[in-house]
């Protein structure tokens, strides 16, 4: 039985690429380098700002944050320039305040867990209208570690005292998944985000669109209850 639901933001709840790569391709052009794909860029979203920034500004996967006087130029410039765009494109995916608004009125408590720092992850909720869905919300930066980690979603659990079992994770990325699965949570993969289709097949279900999410979580209420 599921009794709340802990959701990711970009790539599950928001269409936040085409804002994510104009401030990373900002920041390169600030630093000389010519633009990126937006696809390119959205396969390097979802360990937070300072990795993306990382990635984008070596144009590799692989490229992690560091102390040197470019990433830190680098980091200023995306900050700056994605906090001035953050909501010029992004969107809720369809049928996304639908589902909230069902799973609102379904009783279940929502919370928000995104490795976004909390910095854009706040404006952006109060611009889309969303932050109200939400008992809870947990930045990349709100505890001292992130998704795949365990401790975010445990920290909800406990908040909401609900049972990791009982607390579903919908997301879009293998670190959705890797966190649900290190708290014992199960974990809901929508198909429409940035993650690697390869990772769907260890999530404890796919959907393919937000009513889905809904009809997923209403088949386990009835599971339970037979
Ligand atoms: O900002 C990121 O890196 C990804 O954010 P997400 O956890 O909401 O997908
Ligand atoms: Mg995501």
């Amino acid at each position: 039985m599921i009794r709340a639901v802990a959701f990711d933001l970009d790539g599950t709840l928001i269409d936040s690429l085409q804002d994510l790569a104009a401030a990373a391709n900002q920041m390169r052009s600030q630093l000389g380098l010519p633009a990126l794909p937006a696809e390119r860029v959205g396969s390097y979203v979802g360990d937070g700002a300072a990795v993306l920034v990382a990635r984008t500004l070596q144009d590799n996967p692989a490229a992690q944050p560091d102390d040197s006087p470019q990433q830190a130029t680098a980091r200023a410039a995306f900050h700056q320039a994605y906090l001035t765009g953050l909501s010029q494109h992004t969107r809720c995916y369809p049928g996304i305040r639908a589902l909230l608004d069902h799973l609102q009125q379904q009783g279940h408590p929502l919370a928000l867990v995104t490795n976004k720092p909390l910095a854009f992850t706040t404006p952006l909720l109060h611009g889309l209208d969303l932050h109200r869905y939400f008992t809870l919300v947990l930045g990349g930066d709100s505890l001292p570690e992130k998704k795949p980690s365990a401790l975010p979603l445990l920290h909800v659990a406990q908040a909401l005292d609900c049972p990791p079992a009982q607390l579903l994770m919908v997301g879009d990325s293998r670190n959705d998944l890797l966190a649900a699965r290190a708290a014992s949570c199960p974990m809901l993969w929508v198909d429409w985000g940035y993650g690697d289709p390869a990772d769907a097949a260890e999530a404890s279900g796919v959907v393919s669109t937000a009513e889905e999410v809904g009809l997923w979580v209403g088949e386990q209420v009835g599971l339970d209850v037979l």
